[in-house]
């Protein structure tokens, strides 16, 4: 399959790396985009795929497009792809809060598939929730399904509003874990143990107790009942997560994210 990915920065490279491995596409079948000659030099140093400064009409005889820049960058890109992007091909947009139409409107083309994957898709353990333009075809979701599954689970919806929860929670969530695990490792660390060892008991706990929740037929507050016996410590540090509106903080935070994703939207509308 040919492809092309506009955007070779995390995700865009996470996607040449996964159609490579599962053998969706191969080097000369592969085209990667650099901004400029500098970052081509690195983009060649990889040996992913062809790479090329500029969109090129040769680059864009792709049957798959994949757009992974920044939602800020999407109206500048938009412009040099207007008109450009042969009718037959699937492009994927992966821009946080940049809708359907938006997509159909700036870059004048019809099959596109709006998706939100999140950054464990580096290891097949990624979430992406989709949703095709009604333009789309059973051939594109097909497309679509077996190019995004390289990197672990997909689902699609039906309702775009969705789509900002979804940035919210699967796509920018693993911030979010790696944000509590710094606050454990840093407070361990003014506990006495070095580095190592805390990162090595923050880690191997939350890695357990993922194990434990996802094997466990009872809800999380049954969970949380189990470890926290009646006067004990685990107790101690819930009280002061709750007298301290940890909860609704840290909901508003869910919130704000879910709210900017529906600011970008309306920044990249206009
Ligand atoms: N990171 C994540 O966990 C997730 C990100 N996303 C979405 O994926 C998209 C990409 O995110 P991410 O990979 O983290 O971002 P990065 O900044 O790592 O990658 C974007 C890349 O696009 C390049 N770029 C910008 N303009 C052009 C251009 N005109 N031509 C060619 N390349 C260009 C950038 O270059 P330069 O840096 O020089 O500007 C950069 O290398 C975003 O829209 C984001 O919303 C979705 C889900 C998860
Ligand atoms: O923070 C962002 O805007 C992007 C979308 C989800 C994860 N990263």
């Amino acid at each position: 399959m040919k492809i092309t990915i506009l955007g070779c920065g995390n995700m865009g490279l996470t996607y040449a790396r996964a159609f490579l491995q599962y053998h969706k596409t191969t080097f000369d079948d592969l085209t990667l985009i650099a901004k400029d000659e500098k970052h081509a030099t690195e983009l060649n140093s990889m040996k992913l795929g062809k790479v090329i400064t500029g969109i090129t009409p040769d680059a864009m005889q792709c049957d798959v497009l994949i757009l992974a820049v920044k939602p800020q960058d999407f109206i500048g890109v938009a412009g040099s792809l207007k008109g450009k992007i042969p009718p037959e091909t699937l492009l994927i947009s992966i821009l946080a809060g940049v809708k359907l139409d938006t997509l159909q409107e700036k870059l004048g083309h019809k099959y596109i598939v709006r998706a939100m994957p999140n950054m464990p898709a580096q290891f097949g353990m990624g979430i992406t929730v989709y949703i095709p333009s009604s333009d789309a075809n059973v051939h594109h979701l097909s497309t679509v399904e077996n190019l995004l599954n390289t990197t672990g689970r997909t689902f699609m919806i039906e309702n775009e509003n969705l789509m900002d929860g979804v940035t919210a929670l699967s796509g920018s969530g693993p911030a979010y874990f790696y944000y509590i695990v710094k606050i454990m490792t840093d407070t361990a660390k003014k506990m006495g143990f070095d580095e190592s060892l805390a990162n090595l008991l923050v880690m191997h706990t939350m890695h357990g107790a993922f194990h434990v929740m996802n094997n466990s037929d009872t809800g999380l507050d049954e969970l949380i009942r189990k470890v926290a016996s009646k006067g004990g410590t685990t107790e101690a540090a819930l009280k002061t997560m709750k007298d301290n509106k940890f909860d609704e903080i840290f909901a508003t935070a869910l919130l704000n994210a879910e709210k900017r994703s529906k600011e970008l939207s309306e920044l990249n509308g206009k």
